[in-house]
């Protein structure tokens, strides 16, 4: 007989036999934005600095991929069909049959470097998505350049605030009653109050803070038990968050540093999908973690994702 072997409570726990494999072995330089397309059984996912919109096919093992003009932050599907994406400094249509990226607004025009980095859609189809400056190495840029914005379904943009060193992972609570929001440089998930009827928030104040060794917060997103699931950026793991009493439940651990963000997806969203980088890392470090930009699958968790929302407008 097989002995079990308890491990560190919390680290990669055998309770569930939590398996990380890596699926996507095309390497992504900044791996980011996971969403699970449950129609076509897809992974769809930027490469921030590799300018790409991709959709992974797991029956198939294929990968469709998109150029983009600049710096892609975002993607996400529109309920009308097709997608919306934040890239460089606009939002703008992704026509995936036609291949073609049309403009419907501009931010942060009154800055002369930034660009969008992580978004999502709400539960009543708004897009959010925040800027950054451009980074000079990985998380060395010019400070509080960035700002949220969100893109209502009729295509108009509000700015919630500005200040932001890295806009990074946001998700709603199961309630809609709270909206969480990752700034990276402040190594801290934060929490606001959330106004489904029209979008506004409030009431900020601080859920977690990371401890050293964690690394860095970035993408993120909820269970069905109203949990977060963090990734962490040069800290190789994901986190689970209590968001209600501020503490860390459980630790999975990755072959990679570089965890850039993490979603539900696969059947009945019980699958966690795990994008990472490459980008700064030497061929030293390279040939150290050779699995770097390549999309991780964690299985047997024992909970489940919440579907991700499309864009109304
Ligand atoms: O993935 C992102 O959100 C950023 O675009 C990346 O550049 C890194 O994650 C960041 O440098 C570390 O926080
Ligand atoms: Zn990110």
């Amino acid at each position: 007989m097989r002995k079990v072997i308890v491990a560190t409570p919390g680290v990669n726990e055998i309770m569930y036999s939590i398996k990380v494999e890596c699926v996507v072995k095309e390497k992504n330089r900044i791996g980011e934005g996971p969403v699970w397309e449950e129609k076509e059984g897809t992974l769809l996912y930027v490469d921030i600095s590799g300018q790409r919109v991709c959709r992974w096919n797991p029956v198939t093992n294929q990968i469709k991929s998109i150029t983009t003009e600049k710096f892609v932050g975002a993607v996400v599907p529109r309920r009308s069909g097709g997608y919306i994406i934040a890239e460089g400094t606009r939002f703008a249509v992704l026509d995936w049959e036609k291949q073609t990226i049309t403009t419907i607004a501009d931010v942060d025009n009154d800055k002369a470097n930034t660009r969008f980095n992580d978004g999502k859609v709400d539960p009543a189809g708004r897009f959010f998505a925040g800027t950054m400056a451009i980074e000079v190495r990985p998380a060395e840029l010019e400070r509080k350049q960035g700002s949220l914005y969100t893109l209502h379904p009729d295509h108009s943009v509000v700015k919630h605030f500005d200040q932001v060193d890295i806009s990074n992972g946001l998700d709603w609570s199961l309630d809609y009653k709270t909206f969480y929001y990752i700034d990276s440089l402040s190594f801290t998930i934060d929490a606001f109050d959330y106004d489904i009827q029209t979008g506004s928030i409030c009431n900020r104040r601080e859920v977690y803070r990371l401890e050293k060794d964690e690394g860095i917060p970035d993408g993120m997103c909820i269970d069905m038990e109203g949990k977060l699931w963090v990734a962490c950026y040069n800290g190789g793991r994901v986190l689970r968050i209590d968001p209600q009493t501020g503490t860390c439940m459980q630790t999975v651990k990755l072959p990679v540093d570089k965890a850039t963000s993490c979603s539900f997806g696969g059947k009945d969203y019980s699958e966690l999908y795990v994008t990472t980088a490459y980008e700064g890392m030497d061929s030293d470090y390279l040939a150290r973690q050779p699995e770097a930009g390549c999309i991780f699958k964690i299985t047997g968790l024992g909970v489940k994702g919440v579907p991700p929302n499309s864009f109304a407008g």
